[in-house]
């Protein structure tokens, strides 16, 4: 199914809402006269949803401003059609700023997910830089990243180890895995396990669709050339879609990510950089800033070569956005308490009024 959406059909007798990650805890949540469903394909506010009925398309009629996105669970009414009326809590949500100035909530790429592929092509060149941004974004989540360098089998017979050393110096706490869909190599035990849930994340062109076809064992999702001039690719993956793997673990394929801003300061950004936190807890003052400070650990590390320069340098971009973020968020729900508040005191004052 690589274009067009579904008709509607039944489900196969293997494939179950169970066999999709339907259990108690979440039919808990679930609102009387409401059947489950997870939304297994978004594109442009248009959703697939499927349910023990069958997959089909939805509308979404959900009372809050909130939007169905990939791998989420929804309490839905169906007939031809299936009515989303309801989102499941989400037990781990992918978050990105929004790209729309003035906007500041954020977008979710993808929810229910256990594990997140960061993919990362081989070659041009591996951009560290983009990899602790995604590390950011996933830790933040909940959800568990494993870095793919993927088109190993360009890069070289193997990836000099000196280059996959980078990343996982670049990734500490993740599992860094060099990949190839077409040569077929470092795909063992990569699937997700029945029952879980992964998503794929990378720029277009990073082999995001092939990973997806080479661990479905068909041509689930169309895949597109790169442009020669740059070696990027084209977007030629539009919508997300959710496809349940012949192993019963499923997988997410999402279009290329064009930017990738950062949310929330919270955890996401000191996961990622926890070698550098762990320096700092020796710099000699607590709050020291890493810069001239004398007994400084940081930059110590940095002049006799075991923290790069580099790593440093993305940090403090990392964490300024990071704060830069949160301070929006909280100016906003500030924002918002103000107005509810404005709005009960005038309610009140009408109400006083003989
Ligand atoms: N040699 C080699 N080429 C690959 C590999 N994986 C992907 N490619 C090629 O890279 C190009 C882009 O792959 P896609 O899978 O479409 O990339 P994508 O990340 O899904 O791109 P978007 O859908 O645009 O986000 C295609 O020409 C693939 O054949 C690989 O492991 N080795
Ligand atoms: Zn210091």
């Amino acid at each position: 199914m690589a274009s067009g959406f579904p008709s509607p059909r039944s489900l196969p007798s293997h494939e179950s809402l169970e066999a999709f990650g339907y259990d108690a805890s979440l039919a808990a949540h679930l609102e009387s006269g409401l059947e489950p469903g997870r939304v297994v394909r978004v594109d442009r506010g248009a959703c697939v949803v499927v349910t023990a009925g069958g997959t089909r398309q939805a509308v979404n009629r959900l009372a809050e401003p909130v939007r169905p996105c990939v791998g989420d669970w929804a309490g839905v009414t169906s007939g031809r059609e299936a009515v989303v009326r309801q989102i499941l809590p989400r037990r781990t949500a992918i978050v990105r700023a929004a790209a729309a100035p003035g906007v500041s909530a954020g977008q979710v790429l993808a929810a229910n997910v256990d594990i997140v592929y960061i993919a990362e092509p081989a070659v041009p060149e591996i951009d560290l830089g983009r990899i602790e941004r995604l590390l950011a974004l996933v830790w933040e989540s909940g959800a568990r990243p494993v870095v793919l360098i993927t088109k190993a089998d360009l890069a070289g017979t193997v990836l000099p180890e000196s280059e996959l050393d980078k990343v996982v110096r670049a990734a500490p706490g993740a599992e860094v895995v060099a990949v190839s869909s077409v040569a077929r190599t470092g795909l063992e035990g990569l699937a997700p396990l029945p029952g879980e849930t992964a998503v794929v994340l990378g720029r277009s062109g990073a082999g995001k669709s092939t990973l997806v076809n080479a661990l479905a064992g068909r041509e689930a999702m169309a895949t597109g050339e790169i442009r020669e001039a740059d070696g990027r690719g084209r977007h030629t993956t539009v919508h997300r879609e959710l496809l349940l793997l012949p192993g019963g673990g499923m997988v997410i394929d999402t279009p290329g990510l064009r930017s990738i801003g950062l949310q929330a300061d919270g955890e996401g950004v000191s996961r990622t950089f926890a070698d550098l936190a762990e320096l700092a807890e020796e710099c000699r003052f607590t709050d020291c800033a890493h810069t001239t400070e004398p007994g400084c650990a940081v930059t110590r590390a940095v002049a006799d070569g075991t923290l790069p320069e580099r790593r440093l340098a993305s940090w403090r971009k990392l964490q300024r956005e990071a704060e830069w973020a949160a301070s929006r968020t909280d100016a906003r729900l500030r924002a918002e308490r103000e107005n509810r508040w404005k709005s009960i005191h005038k309610e009140m004052r009408g109400r006083n009024r003989p």
